[in-house]
């Protein structure tokens, strides 16, 4: 008989403050003098011109070997690069410095060789910062696959309140996306028995509605609102520890995101998509979609194929072909999707296109 074992992995610790990278050492829950030699940052051109100096610093005083992989695509023949390479200098632990796609590399990374991973987020715009899962792409497709969760995560509120302000807004968008993902689950588990952990959905949808209160302040500050919405994001990543799946945190608002990852000639960022999704599937599962236009208009993010910089065509593509990205997560898009008339009224309700 199989065994019904259900594994819920959760980092071990958050550390939220400023100027944390110099001190970085003793927030570590590792001794890093004893155990770790050799130490792999994966991480992105941008973020490592800006800020590579400063976590360099930060590492120097132990006296690590440092290698430094700049990443541009998330894609699972990436990280086999980056596995092979790690194995053969027999890397002791893998650091994620930057946005979602170094963090997913070196989470995946990590799982591969069981060692360690530290992630250092430099932008509030996705909730992989402290999950389990990492959201890779290959043949056109995105998955997510169980990788492993942060034994750290540091999160520098100078560093991320500094970066470009959509990177901040995406992150709302991608924790309102909680709002459609849960109602997604639970269809799945009336229509399909598909199992349901009630806490974990309640957790995610905390995070939906913890932008939702602040949107206000979201939408005037900086500091008070990188705050906000990395909490709503970890709270996220949470969830989806305890779930064990992503399910918690992405249905069909994010099917939508990735069909558009795959066919958009320049997609916009995954929170940005997946934001305008919710709006799109709240009015699917008859909620008040109004309500998520209007707080994603709020904090400025986009609520329009023009503002995603997407062509209207291309959106209600993605609508009819959202279905088949991972055909066994049921969401309300159902077996069969949307027909292009259906998407294209869809759209056209709800003002993402004109
Ligand atoms: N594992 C999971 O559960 C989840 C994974 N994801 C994944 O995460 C990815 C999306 O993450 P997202 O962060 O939006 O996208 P990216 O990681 O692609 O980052 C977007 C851009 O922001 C730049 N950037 C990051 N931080 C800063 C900063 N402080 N200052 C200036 N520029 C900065 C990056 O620079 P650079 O070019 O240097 O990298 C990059 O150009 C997707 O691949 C998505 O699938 C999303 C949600 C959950
Ligand atoms: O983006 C995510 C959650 O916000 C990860 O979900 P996926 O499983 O759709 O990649
Ligand atoms: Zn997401």
């Amino acid at each position: 008989m199989e065994k019904d074992v259900h594994i819920i992995d959760l980092m071990k610790r958050v550390v939220i403050g400023k100027d944390l990278l110099k001190d970085i050492i003793q927030y570590l829950p590792l001794n890093l003098s004893k155990n770790i030699k050799k130490v792999y940052v994966v991480t992105g051109p941008h973020v490592w011109d800006t800020y590579g100096k400063k976590l360099e610093e930060g590492l120097k005083s132990k006296e690590l070997e440092l290698y430094i992989k700049k990443s541009e695509s998330p894609t699972i023949e990436e990280a086999k690069q980056i596995i092979s390479d790690a194995k053969g200098k027999s890397i002791d632990l893998i650091i994620g410095f930057g946005g979602g796609k170094s963090i997913d590399l070196a989470k995946y990374a990590a799982s591969q060789i069981s060692i360690p991973f530290i992630s250092i987020p430099t932008s509030a715009s996705h909730d992989g910062i402290a999950s389990p899962f990492a959201s890779l792409k290959g043949g056109g497709w995105s998955t997510s696959v169980k990788a492993v969760e942060p034994i750290c995560v540091i999160a520098d509120l100078e560093i991320i309140s500094s970066s470009p302000r959509k990177l901040l807004i995406a992150g709302a968008g991608d924790a309102i996306a909680k709002l459609t993902a849960v109602s997604d689950w639970r269809l799945a588990h009336l229509l399909r028995n598909e199992y349901y952990g009630s806490y974990a959905a309640g957790l995610s949808l905390l995070s939906a509605k913890h932008i939702i209160k602040y949107s206000d302040i979201i939408s005037k500050t900086d500091v008070e609102a990188t705050r906000i919405v990395l909490e709503a994001l970890i709270s996220s990543s949470v969830a989806i520890g305890i779930a064990g799946s992503t399910r918690p945190a992405s249905g069909s608002e994010h099917l939508f995101s990735h069909a558009l990852d795959k066919i958009a000639p320049k997609p916009a960022l995954h929170g940005e998509q997946t934001g305008v999704g919710t709006i799109m599937m709240s009015k699917l599962h008859r909620m008040n979609w109004k309500k998520v236009r209007r707080v994603l208009k709020k904090v400025g993010a986009p609520t329009t194929a023009k503002e995603l910089g997407i062509p209207e065509n291309i959106i209600i593509e993605a609508l009819t072909i959202a279905h088949k990205i991972r055909p066994e997560r049921y969401t309300i898009l159902g077996d069969r999707g949307l027909t292009w008339e259906a998407a294209e009224k869809l759209a056209r309700d709800t003002g993402v296109i004109s």
